[in-house]
């Protein structure tokens, strides 16, 4: 294994030229890059994000190699907690180096800087972004686990899977100067096989080839990897043949875990089983089976027992084959499950709401929870002043997204944009009155914290041009002692808690109160246990749990009993058993269908999701608009595994 590791890292592109494929996105990186030159950019990041092994870290490397940059690499071996951003990379991004090069930041694996002890992490970054002198590229599987302030500061540059044929002269050059003699056949096996992986396909071609000098097709069928099944012909064999052993073939050979097979299903059947004559019994049957298999899923994330996954797994793949009555021909453009586009939705919102909490829990010395369940609303009140608005912005430095969230309007009208602008303004003008010196997050020293509070003025009245206003002054707020900056909205500050902030200090809920806030998606769903009557298919073992469900052990032959398509009849066709620790690493999801599960037979939203500017052959991209994504994290793993 050691080995294998070593061909990918020998042969790792040292120009950029050398990167195979996404030559769109390896462009449009070395022209940001070429900004750095002659100036600053207007984005001083970028995010190059892609599946893995597609060349993202080697494309950024030999960029700095290329325009002879210094290197300094943050990745996810390092403790990237916000101190240790700051220290090693924000240093590196505000200095100039030695004899005026630059110094290319790479921080690998950035989706990876998550949870409460790393929030800070990403808010580092982000600080660091804004005021670096030097390149930052991050990199990223999923763009997503980036927080959307981090989004907004960069450029995104998305990167494709690698396409087998560009992947075979690359794996060629490989063999040659490995002298081995391998043949065509063998390497377009290999490369369709690395599904889209460059890093995969040449560990494939060393575990193939070692201790060989030739290799041929029939040397790939016990070393070589199994080939991964594309979700969507694994879904039209689902979908359109009646045998159940092939689609369970399909199923098996998907980089997917039934839990994720089962929102595609759900998300695709209603459209594939439509009838003109608006009949919908295929699809209720097959909903039926869904929501067996969602028992069983259900029971696997409880109990982790993913012995269950194999009962799962029939139930949602042969009983959505079997449950249409009659073929239905045509091509159905499959869809990804839109509750991953709606999740990812709701985590980027949380994530804001999170930001803004943070902002105003700053100002305040109260914890980012403290703040988001009891200031916001009162943030998000004082908004409704334009002075005070603008003030507000300025002080917590909000980026106009988060003023546009904090104030419950869902887009950014002109008067927020004025206020953002105006904040902008007076940032600006703070900067130079300070004579270069940090505007924010001067850190306060410790155990003044509540007293500063007291620098608030009072001022909530003031006649202006003979109009009444509630404009706020801050006389010097920004010099407040401790270099606390302190925001003067003209509120008084009650020395105690009001009675409504104490109730609201019990309220453990985690609802923030601004208008369009996160909505709760996932209800969960009672589903009836039907009747089943075999138990031929299941070991011993597993009956207990079977029956806890409350499904009869039958489930599973039923639909064999209804069609007698279905060739699996002995257990011996069961998925053997499967590696838990390889799941060990999944983020909490959601198990139940859920009830958009149901809706979804009434419709579903079929819009396009991605607007490329892009390369289509290599499915390169800079990135404009959402992609409907899976929240999960890159970290599970996801086998079919039987
Ligand atoms: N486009 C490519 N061109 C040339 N070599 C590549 C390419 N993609 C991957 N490789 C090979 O795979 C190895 C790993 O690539 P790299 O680390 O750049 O991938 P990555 O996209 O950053 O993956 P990850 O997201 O897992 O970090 C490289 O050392 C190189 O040998």
């Amino acid at each position: 294994m050691t080995l294998a590791i070593e061909w990918a890292e020998k042969y790792r592109p040292q120009t950029l030229k050398e990167i195979v494929g996404n030559k769109k996105a390896v462009q449009y990186l070395r022209t940001w890059a070429e900004k750095w030159l002659s100036g600053i950019p207007d984005r001083r990041a970028v995010v190059l994000h892609g599946p893995a092994g597609v060349g993202k870290t080697s494309t950024a490397h030999a960029l700095a190699r290329d325009l002879d940059w210094e290197v300094i690499e943050l990745n996810a071996s390092d403790q990237r907690t916000a101190g240790v951003i700051e220290r090693v990379a924000g240093s590196a991004a505000s200095m100039n180096t030695f004899f005026g090069g630059k110094r290319l930041i790479i921080l690998d694996e950035a989706d990876n800087i998550h949870g409460t002890a790393d929030r800070g992490g990403m808010r580092a970054i982000a600080g660091i972004i804004k005021n670096t002198l030097q390149p930052i590229v991050l990199i990223a599987n999923d763009i997503y686990g980036l927080t959307p302030t981090i989004r907004n500061l960069c450029l995104e540059i998305k990167f494709g899977s690698v396409q087998s044929r560009s992947m075979v002269p690359a794996l060629k050059k490989v063999c040659e100067s490995e002298d081995i003699l391998c043949s065509p056949d063998a390497i377009q096996q290999i490369a369709e096989g690395a599904g889209g992986d460059l890093r995969s396909a040449i560990n494939d071609l060393q575990a193939a080839a070692t201790g060989r000098k030739t290799l041929e097709v029939e040397d790939l069928s016990t070393s070589g990897r199994d080939v991964k099944e594309n979700i969507f012909k694994a879904m039209q064999r689902i979908f359109k043949s009646t045998d159940c052993k092939k689609a369970l073939e399909a199923a098996r050979g998907l980089d997917e875990s039934p839990e994720d097979l089962v929102h595609w299903i759900d998300e695709n059947l209603p459209f594939q089983y439509a009838s003109k004559d608006g009949n919908l019994e295929d699809i209720k049957t097959g909903f039926g089976y869904l929501s067996k298999a969602d028992l069983y899923l259900g029971r696997v994330k409880k109990r982790q027992n993913y012995r269950m996954w194999r009962y799962a797994s029939m139930l949602m793949v042969c009983g959505t084959s079997v449950s249409k009555t009659r073929p239905y021909p045509g091509f159905i453009k499959y869809q990804p499950p839109s509750l991953w586009k709606k999740m990812g939705q709701i985590r980027s919102k949380r994530d804001l709401r999170d930001n803004i909490a943070s902002k105003v829990g700053e100002h305040n010395f109260e914890s980012m929870r403290y703040s988001r369940n009891n200031l916001l609303e009162l943030y998000s009140r004082m908004l409704k002043n334009e002075e005070s608005a603008i003030e507000i912005t300025a002080g917590l430095g909000l980026e106009l997204e988060e003023l546009i969230y904090l104030s419950g309007s869902t887009k950014a009208s002109k008067k927020l944009q004025k206020i953002y602008e105006r904040a902008q303004e007076l940032l600006l003008e703070g900067n130079e009155e300070s004579d270069g010196a940090e505007f924010f997050r001067t850190p306060a020293p410790p155990g003044n914290s509540k007293e500063d509070l007291s620098v608030f003025s009072v001022n909530n009245s003031v006649e202006k041009d003979g109009k009444h206003s509630e404009r706020l002054e801050v006389p010097n707020s920004r010099t407040s002692q401790g270099g606390q900056k302190t925001l003067n909205f003209g509120f008084d500050i009650p020395p105690e808690i009001s009675p409504e902030t104490k109730n609201s200090e019990n309220n453990t809920s985690d609802t923030i109160k601004p208008g369009n806030l996160a909505p709760d998606i996932l209800a969960p769903v009672t589903l009836t246990p039907d009747s089943f009557t075999s138990d031929t298919l299941i070991p011993e073992q597993d009956q207990a749990e079977i029956d806890d469900i409350g499904i009869k052990s039958d489930s599973l032959t039923s639909i064999s009993l209804e069609h007698d398509s279905l060739k699996v009849k002995n257990s011996s066709s069961l998925p053997g058993p499967v590696e838990k620790e390889a799941f060990s690493d999944s983020e909490p999801i959601e198990n139940s269908i859920s009830p958009e599960l149901s809706r979804s037979v009434k419709s579903v939203n079929r819009e396009p999701a991605i607007k490329k500017v892009s390369d289509n052959s290599e499915k390169s991209e800079v990135k404009v608009s959402e992609t409907p994504k899976k929240v999960e994290s890159k970290t599970q793993k996801t086998l079919f595994d039987f």
